[in-house]
């Protein structure tokens, strides 16, 4: 899974500054952080509608819609995506159950 994402994460990286005649990447990047954050949300609200059709087909381009725009995101934040999967990592084991139950109170 890291092999793809990265790959994708440095494509991204490289077409941001590509001509955005040609390029959906350096299109969007152009349009700013809120065009690219409007983006991740819409594929969001995609999915969701395509798991509440039961629809799998739908829901495997939708999720790959979602990550995308998720990953455009991050790069336009330059967090690398590595830092992502890291988080993921850390949880890895933690039930999330005992970790909400262990937040501060307030
Ligand atoms: N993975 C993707 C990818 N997934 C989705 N998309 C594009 O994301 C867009 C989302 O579709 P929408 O209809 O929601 O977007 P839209 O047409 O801009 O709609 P509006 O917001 O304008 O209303 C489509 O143009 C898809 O083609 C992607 N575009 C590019 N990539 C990757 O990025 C690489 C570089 O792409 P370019 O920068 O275009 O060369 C590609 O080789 C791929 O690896």
């Amino acid at each position: 899974m890291r092999a793809t994402l990265h790959t994708l994460e440095q494509t991204i990286r490289q077409r941001r500054s590509a001509d955005p005649s040609t390029s959906y990447v350096a299109k969007l990047a152009a349009r700013g952080r809120a065009k690219i954050a409007q983006k991740v949300g819409e594929e969001a609200v995609e999915t969701v509608i395509a798991a509440m059709a039961d629809d799998r087909a739908e829901i495997v381009g939708e999720s790959a819609d979602l990550i995308f725009h998720l990953m455009m995101l991050l790069a336009d934040m330059d967090v690398p995506f590595d830092a992502v999967l890291d988080e993921l990592d850390r949880r890895e084991g933690v039930s999330g159950i005992a970790e909400k139950a262990a937040r501060p109170k307030g």
